[in-house]
This record gives C-alpha cells, sequence and structure tokens, in this order.
C-alpha cells in the first residue's frame, strides 16, 4: 500500500505530530560528516555554483556587448552599402540629366562623361554607362541613320523586328569590346530589362532589374548583377504625371552593376569579422543569395542580422553574419575562465578553510588535551599537597596563614578549617620561630630544628620548621612554610644515644659512657687538685653461674649486682658495666684512697648478702682493683688497666676484696702498653716465628705429632716466650692477626716438609679464645690448607677448655666446620675447666691434652694419679687418644705408661724446636723417607 503524502495541515487537525521530512541519502551524509570536512564540502559546492552562475552572467553580458558592438558594426556597413547604391543611382541620375540637357549628345562627348566618371577605380561595380533612347514605332531607320551619320558606320539594331516600342543602346562606355558590341542593342526585346524599363519610364526614378546575369558574364558564368535604369524625358526632367512621363519619354540611362564589387571592401577579406549575404527576395524565400561575402568554411555565424535595402524600386534583403576573428575575444575565454577560476578558488578556499577547520579542531582538541592535562597536573599538584607527609603551609606578606594541608594543621594540633586566617606568630611557643617568619616575610630564608619541644598551633613536639620566601619580579608574592614534627625522630636519636651510652641489660653507663666520666672527672681533678679512684668490679665464678643455671640467670644476677652497686653511692660517682661481668664505679673528688677503699668495702659488704634469683640463694664475691690519679696513671685507658690489673692481683689474693695498685703494678701495666706496641710492630716486620715441639708415642718412643709454638725475637730484648706477649695480644686484639699469621705459616711449613720427605704425622696450632669466637676460624683454616694444597687432617688445632666453655652451642657449630675440612681437634690444658664434662661427647674432639700442672704434680707427689687416669678413661671411653704435656722425666713417663696414656710431649724427649731441628729428630729415628721421585 503506498503511504500517504505527508500534509502538515492534516497533521495540525488529527493533532498528530508533523510528519518528519524524509531525510535524504545526502542530507544523512552531510549530517554525519564531522564539521571541519562538512564545511570546507559545502564551500566547494556553493563556490562551485556562484561560478557557473558567473560564467552563466558574463557569457550573457559578453553576448550582450557582442551584440550590440556587431549590430553598430552592421549598421556602419549597412550604411556604406547604401551609400554606395546612392552613388551609384546617383551615376544614372547624372547621366540622364546630361542627356536631357544635351539631347543631341554626341557619343563621343558621352564618352568623356562616362571616362570622366572614372568608373573602373571609383566604381568598380558599374560596368558600363550606356544611353538607350526610346525609338517609336517605325523611326528605328532614323536612328540608325544619325547614328551612322555620327560616326557609327556599323551601327545597326539587334535583335531586329522584336516590337514596336524600342529602346535602343546608343552609347556605351567607357569603350570596350564589351560595350561597343552592347550598341544597337534592343533592350526591349528582353522582357526583364523592358518591365524594368517601363517601371523607371513610368516612376521617373531609377529603377532596378532583379538580379540578372549580364549578357557580358554569360560567357564566364554567373556573377550576379543588376541593371539600372533612369528615365530620361524631353522638355520636363521630371514630368509630374505618368502619361505625362509616357509621352516625354526619350530613354534610359543604363547602369549594369555586379553585385559583387559593389559589396566587395565592405568588410576585410583576410580577417572577416561579418558575413554578408543579399537576397533579392526574403532569404526564406530565395534558392540562394545575390551576394555571399567570402568567409573561412569552419566560421559560425553565432549572430545574424537582417537589412532590408531599397535598390531601384526593389527591396534587396541583407542579412550580417557575425563572424567573429579568428583570435580570441574575451567571450571565448572569460566566461570559461571565470568559471575555471571560481573552481580553482573554491576549491582553495575549502582547502584552506579545511586547513583552517582541522588546525581549529586540532587547536580545539589540543586545548582539551592541554586543559585535562593541566586539570591532571593541578589534581596531582593538589593531592602531592593535601598528601604530602610534610606540613606545607602558605603564608601571606601579612604573616597570616592563607592556606596549609593536612599534615601541617596534624603538626600543629589544629583542624585544616581552623588554619586560614590565623596568625602563627602568635601561636609559636618560641621566639626563634618568630623571627624566622618574621625575617621570611622580609625575603629572607630560615631552618630551624628545634632542641627543646615547642610549640605549633597548640602541640607540642620537637619541629623542624623551614620558611621559603617565595618572590616575583622581586616581590614578595608569600612565604612557604614547611613544618616536620621530629618528635619521633628526636626520641629516636635518643634512644640511640641512650644505647650508644647505656648497657641494654642493667640501664648502666656502657664502656663508652665511662670512659667519658672519667675524662670528665679527670679535667675536674685537674682543675681542683683532688684525686679520682676508678674500681674494676669482677665477679668471682660468675662463668660458674652463667654456664651452670643458664644465661638468662646469668642476666638477673646482673641486674641484681648493678642495682646493689648504685645503692649508697654518691650522685656525683657513676657506676658502669664495661662487659660481662666487670663493672667499674668511678669516684670523683676523692681526697685520699681510703675513701675508695671505704666505698670497695661498702661494695663488698652489699654484695655479701645472697642473692635470691629464680628461688635459688647464693653468693657473689666480688675481686676489685682500685687505680688512683694522678697516683696510678692520668688517662682513663690507664686507670682502667691499672685497676684490672689490681683486680687480677686481689683474685689471686683468695677473691672477696680488693686491692689498690702497686708501683710495681704501675710499672707492668706500663710494660704491657709498651709490650703492645712493639708487637704490632713484630707482626708487622716479621719477627715472629714458629717453633715445634715433638709428640711422643710413649711405648715406642717414635715421634707421633708436632706442636707449632710462638716464639718472637725481639731486635732488643731477644727471645720473647708467648706467656709474656700473648695476654697483652689477646687484650688488644692483635691475637686475630697473629692467629692468622701462625696457621699459615704452620701450613707452609708442612707444605715445605712434605715437599722434601714424607712427613705422615700432624702438626698441631694453637687457637685462641679470640680466634674462635670470631666467626671466621674455619673458612680461614681452609684458606691456609688450600693455599699450600693440604687436605686437612695434616693439620691439628688445640683449643682450651675454657674457649669452649663459654659458648658450647656456636664452639661445637665451629668445631663441626673445621671438622668437615677434616682437620683434627685436640682440647687442650684439659682439667684445668670447669669440670663440667657434659659437653665433651657433643663436641667433635679427637684428642684429650692433660695439663702439664697434673703431670708436674705427679713427679713432685703433690698429687695422684688420680686425675690423668680419669682422663686417659674418659678419652678411652669417649675413643679419643689421650696426650700428656710436660713430662720431663722418666718417672713421669714411666707413670704414663702404667696409665695406658698414648702418648707424651715434654724436655724429657724434646724442647721446641726450629723446623730443621724437627728434621734432624725424625731422620735420627728413621721416620724421614725422602719423598720418592714422581
Ligand atoms: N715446664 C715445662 N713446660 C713444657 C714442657 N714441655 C713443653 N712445655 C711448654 O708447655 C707449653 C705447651 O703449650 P701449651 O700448653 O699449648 O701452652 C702454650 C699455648 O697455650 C700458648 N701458645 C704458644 N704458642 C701459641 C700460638 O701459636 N698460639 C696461641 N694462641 N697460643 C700459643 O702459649 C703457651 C705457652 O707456650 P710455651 O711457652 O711455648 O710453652 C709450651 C712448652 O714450651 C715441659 O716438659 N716442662
Amino acid at each position: 500500500m503506498a503511504e500517504p503524502a505527508a500534509d502538515p495541515a492534516a497533521d495540525r487537525l488529527l493533532d498528530r505530530p508533523p510528519a518528519i521530512p524524509p531525510d535524504t541519502s545526502f542530507r544523512r551524509f552531510l549530517r554525519n560528516l564531522p564539521l571541519p570536512i562538512a564545511i570546507p564540502f559545502l564551500a566547494l559546492i556553493a563556490g562551485c555554483g556562484l561560478s557557473a552562475l558567473a560564467m552563466q552572467q558574463s557569457d550573457r553580458l559578453l553576448t550582450r556587448e557582442e551584440e550590440h558592438r556587431f549590430a553598430t558594426r552592421v549598421e556602419e556597413i549597412h550604411g556604406q552599402l547604401t551609400d554606395r547604391l546612392q552613388i551609384h543611382t546617383q551615376v544614372a541620375r547624372s547621366a540622364a540629366s546630361l542627356v536631357m540637357t544635351f539631347p543631341d549628345l554626341h557619343w563621343t562627348q558621352w564618352n568623356r562623361f562616362v571616362e570622366a566618371l572614372d568608373t573602373p577605380r571609383r566604381f568598380p561595380g558599374i560596368i558600363s554607362v550606356a544611353y538607350a533612347r526610346a525609338v517609336p514605332a517605325g523611326r528605328s531607320g532614323d536612328l540608325v541613320e544619325s547614328m551612322r551619320a555620327a560616326g557609327l558606320t556599323n551601327f545597326r539594331i539587334w535583335p531586329e523586328a522584336v516590337g514596336t516600342d524600342r529602346v535602343v543602346t546608343i552609347f556605351a562606355a567607357p569603350v570596350d569590346a564589351a560595350n561597343v558590341r552592347a550598341i544597337g542593342f534592343d533592350m526591349m526585346s528582353d522582357a526583364a530589362r523592358r518591365s524594368t524599363i517601363e517601371r523607371a519610364r513610368d516612376s521617373g526614378d531609377p529603377a532596378a532589374t532583379r538580379a540578372i546575369t549580364l549578357k557580358i558574364d554569360e560567357a564566364a558564368g554567373a556573377k550576379p548583377a543588376f541593371i539600372l535604369y533612369q528615365a530620361t524625358y524631353r522638355g520636363d526632367p521630371q514630368p509630374p504625371s505618368l502619361e505625362a512621363r509616357q509621352a516625354s519619354f526619350t530613354g534610359v540611362v543604363v547602369v549594369p552593376v555586379r553585385i559583387g564589387p559593389l559589396v566587395d571592401g565592405l568588410v576585410d577579406e583576410k580577417q572577416p569579422d561579418a558575413g554578408i549575404e543579399i537576397y533579392d527576395l526574403p532569404p526564406a524565400e530565395a534558392k540562394f543569395p545575390l551576394y555571399r561575402s567570402p568567409r573561412s568554411l569552419e566560421s559560425v555565424a553565432s549572430i545574424s542580422l537582417i537589412r532590408e535595402l531599397p535598390v531601384g524600386g526593389r527591396v534587396w534583403t541583407v542579412r550580417y553574419d557575425y563572424l567573429p576573428a579568428g583570435v580570441l575575444s574575451a567571450h571565448d575565454w572569460v566566461p570559461g575562465a571565470l568559471l575555471a577560476g571560481g573552481i580553482a578558488l573554491s576549491i582553495a578556499l575549502s582547502l584552506i578553510l579545511r586547513m583552517m577547520l582541522a588546525t581549529h579542531s586540532r587547536a580545539v582538541d589540543l586545548a582539551g588535551e592541554r586543559t585535562a592535562s593541566l586539570r591532571l597536573q593541578e589534581a596531582e599538584r593538589q593531592q602531592l599537597f593535601t598528601q604530602a607527609p610534610l606540613g606545607i603551609a602558605l603564608i601571606g606578606t601579612d604573616g597570616l596563614l592563607k592556606d596549609c594541608n593536612p599534615a601541617f594543621a596534624a603538626a600543629a594540633g589544629l583542624s585544616r578549617e581552623e588554619m586560614p586566617g590565623a596568625d602563627l606568630r602568635l601561636r609559636f611557643g618560641d621566639q626563634a620561630s618568630v623571627f624566622a617568619l618574621e625575617a621570611a616575610l622580609h625575603g629572607e630564608s630560615g631552618k630551624l630544628e628545634s632542641d627543646q619541644p615547642l610549640l605549633l598551633g597548640g602541640r607540642r613536639s620537637h619541629f623542624s620548621l623551614h620558611f621559603q620566601p617565595v618572590t616575583l619580579a622581586g616581590e614578595l608574592k608569600f612565604v612557604l612554610a614547611f613544618a616536620e614534627d621530629i618528635g619521633e625522630k628526636r626520641r629516636a636519636e635518643q634512644h640511640i644515644q641512650y644505647l650508644a651510652h647505656f648497657d641494654a641489660l642493667t640501664g648502666l653507663p656502657n664502656r663508652v659512657l665511662l670512659f667519658d666520666r672519667i675524662a670528665q672527672a679527670l679535667r675536674e681533678a685537674r682543675r681542683e687538685g683532688s684525686k679520682v679512684a676508678v674500681l674494676f668490679i669482677d665477679l668471682d665464678r660468675f662463668k660458674v653461674i652463667n654456664d651452670s643455671l643458664g644465661h638468662s640467670f646469668g642476666d638477673e644476677v646482673l641486674r641484681s649486682v648493678a642495682r646493689r652497686l648504685q645503692a649508697g653511692l654518691r650522685e656525683s660517682d657513676t657506676v658502669g658495666r664495661l662487659g660481662g661481668d666487670e663493672f667499674l664505679i668511678v669516684l670523683r673528688r676523692v681526697t685520699e684512697p681510703e675513701d675508695a677503699a671505704r666505698v670497695a668495702e661498702k661494695v663488698v659488704a652489699h654484695l655479701a648478702s645472697p642473692f635470691t634469683v629464680g628461688g635459688q640463694n647464693f653468693v657473689v664475691t666480688p675481686s676489685i682493683g682500685i687505680s688512683l690519679y694522678p697516683d696510678d696513671a692520668d688517662d682513663p685507658e690507664g686507670l682502667i688497666r691499672c685497676a684490672d690489673i689490681a683486680m687480677y692481683h686481689a683474685k689471686e689474693q683468695g677473691r672477696n676484696g680488693f686491692r689498690f695498685v702497686t708501683r710495681e703494678m704501675g710499672a707492668r701495666s706500663r710494660e704491657r702498653m709498651d709490650l703492645e706496641g712493639s708487637l704490632r710492630k713484630a707482626i708487622r716486620e716479621g719477627q715472629l716465628f714458629l717453633v715445634y715441639q715433638p709428640q711422643v708415642d710413649t711405648l715406642t718412643g717414635r715421634i707421633v705429632g708436632l706442636e707449632a709454638l710462638i716464639r718472637w725475637r725481639h731486635p732488643e730484648e731477644g727471645l720473647i716466650m708467648p706467656g709474656r706477649f700473648l695476654p697483652v695480644a689477646e687484650e688488644t686484639g692483635l691475637v686475630l692477626a697473629m692467629g692468622d699469621w701462625v696457621l699459615f705459616e704452620a701450613c707452609s711449613q708442612i707444605r715445605r716438609w712434605r715437599s722434601r720427605f714424607d712427613l705422615s704425622i700432624p702438626v698441631a696450632v694453637n687457637v685462641s679464645g679470640a680466634q674462635f669466637r670470631d666467626g671466621q676460624l674455619p673458612a680461614k683454616v681452609a684458606r691456609a690448607l688450600d693455599a699450600n694444597g693440604l687436605s686437612g687432617p695434616e693439620l691439628e688445632v688445640e683449643v682450651t677448655e675454657s674457649t669452649l666453655i663459654d659458648d658450647v652451642e656456636s664452639a661445637a657449630a665451629t668445631l663441626g666446620a673445621l671438622k668437615q675440612r677434616g682437620v683434627l681437634i685436640a682440647l687442650d690444658d684439659f682439667g684445668t675447666g670447669y669440670s663440667s664434662l657434659s659437653y665433651l661427647h657433643r663436641l667433635p674432639i679427637d684428642k684429650l691434652k692433660i695439663d702439664r700442672s697434673f703431670i708436674h704434680d705427679l713427679s713432685t707427689g703433690a698429687s695422684d694419679v688420680s686425675v690423668p687416669r680419669a682422663i686417659v678413661g674418659l678419652g678411652r671411653s669417649l675413643g679419643l687418644s689421650v696426650i700428656a704435656e710436660g713430662v720431663e722425666t722418666q718417672e713421669q713417663l714411666q707413670l704414663l705408661r702404667d696409665l695406658s696414656c698414648e702418648s707424651y710431649q715434654g724436655f724429657l724427649f724434646s724442647r721446641p724446636v726450629p723446623a730443621e731441628e724437627v728434621e734432624r729428630l725424625l731422620d735420627r729415628q728413621g721416620a724421614v723417607h725422602a719423598v720418592a721421585a714422581g
């Protein structure tokens, strides 16, 4: 079914929404086009339309102008043509006047008259000017006679006897063959001529024939021409009536005119701008024109104008055709150029528009992107401001707060809303902050960190404040205030400070602070001339408590001891813990040694009452060494060292007491310090060397091992034994470097021996407690072995029982690592320790060394054989070999044999000897077998 056509009026009547006009595809196309394309596209279409319009308009205007120009030109040509005909008519009239004035005119006069007209040049269309006389019927003979009499002897009328009234040509000039031939011709013999002559006779006006071919042209072919007749009359030159004209008619002037020459020259023949066609009849009726001007074949007339031309009583029609000149006229190119130019301009315009719109839309896009990015930046900046952990505030030039971030408000202890307009200067709790802000308001930046807690807003804490003036073109715009609550930091610093100076276990000043306090006391004493006493307190047998009852128990004991030591001391005195079970008391303003002795007694008394820890009661006794400034030393180190030595003496003298530093002790202390310097040098300069003591089988007397022992060849003091320098090395930590050297040297010696002979016995080296605790021992041993190409069992490591006892767990780990590398392990000085044998089975030990004190005691009878026997028994039960040290006599050896102790070491067999001597000893018992070649 066909849809009814949309009718908005009907829609209104039916109260329904007007139908939406159909959406043409072009509209849809346009609507879907993006604006930067649609606008240039429409501009292009509009531009092309306007260009077409302009072309049309210009074409019309140019056509009109052309028509006008052509009409003018036609008027000009037509006028000229009319003029020419007029002149021709005038020639006929003049000739007629001549004849009428001189009726007896002689043909020579006629000829002269015509020649005077110079027709060939001035009237090229006129072929001749002739005169034909009317001869009434029967008077032809007279004419012939008179003409012959006038000299034309051959004159005759032809054609003969055609009609009664004859009009015979008697003159024809200019004289030429054709004109001469026309003389005597009876015009009336030709019907066309006759009617025209009669018209000329009857009208008295010139009369023209229709287009004809002249007799003279008949042979040559059609050359359209006409003949103009002008009647002559007798008497009155223009008789008034027809009858009078017919009655007085004497003849006619005959002017044959060729139409071509008449028209020729009116237009340029080479470049004709107009075509001329002359018709005798209206052009529609005429078969062919009388005349057609020459024109090129391809020329097409765009405009044609018709004009009428009266010619001797007839009306010719002249058609003028507009022939555009060959050269381009404005009409040829202006409209086209306008169209082309318009289209080009439209394209250019639409392209420019496209570019502009594209640029614009790009600019809009860019602006959009930029705005979005600026918004993002702004949002990020805002986030930065609000989320910055640092407090930031903007303070105006009037000193009032403009804005601040939450961190600043939190630091100030106020809400962010309360902050704007606040004058921080009134809220700062200290003057320094106020001055710093004032300075910033005068353009000077400032930074301060409060040492004391200060108020910011309403909150008290340590703050770091930074005021930064912000200027623009040299003018202060605002001040940026940065606030950081460094309270936490300060507290952490203080805690670190505390940890650096106080002992974490007891809360007493540590070694560092103690040194500082002593130095402080010494400065005071120097100023005041007073004394300073340093009490070095070591708890007797504390290790036993620690090992047997556990570390936490030991810690609790140390804390209790610390409390008791503090009690009863003056405020100016200091109690501190050096480490382990060593405490120090620094007494200021001591006037005499007794003051220090009283304090020492007090300490002994305070510790004397039993401690109760974990439900157990026990007594801890101190050994105290006392040094005095300026008597014993004048610096903290010296005083502590002296007090330490005195403490050892106190221990030696039965513990639980105190000893002052004696003169001799002071000297020893100084000697130790000297020794330390010399030992450093000795290590550097290679003054140390190793000697080796053989270990021998008790039954066979064969050497079964060697122990490397260190010696120091002092350049001045000669040979120094380890007993003298080892304690100093241990105290100062030099023992580590020394131990490294020993390890490497012993391994190098083993390598040297093995390169010379087949050494199958192990070489033992002593390892000090510090080396053992260092944690690096297994790695160092492995490096020394690897560097010398040793597999492990060639080396034996000797550790003392007391070294292991400090921390059995880590000792087990260290020994395990050494064992893994294949090294043998011997327990030195066995039996002198804390008689705790429980650890033995947990440690990977190969050998027990019975301390030489037990062997020495054997021979002196001071002790029985029970300890060596027990040790040998223990070794056997644990699968360990046992060696006795310090065997000097045969008796001692015999006893060891009796106890089935496997081997021994002592002066009896050999003292420790240099490496070369070892080779001799080995050689002596045939133990040296040169390494077989290969
Ligand atoms: N009275 C007597 N003494 C005998 C007899 N046989 C050997 N001795 C001595 O006893 C000590 C045995 O070494 P030690 O118990 O490991 O005791 C060694 C050892 O603990 C330590 N020591 C020696 N060399 C080194 C070393 O290179 N490193 C470490 N850390 N300690 C070493 O120095 C201590 C003393 O070494 P030395 O003076 O060489 O003293 C050696 C040795 O000369 C004897 O029949 N009678």
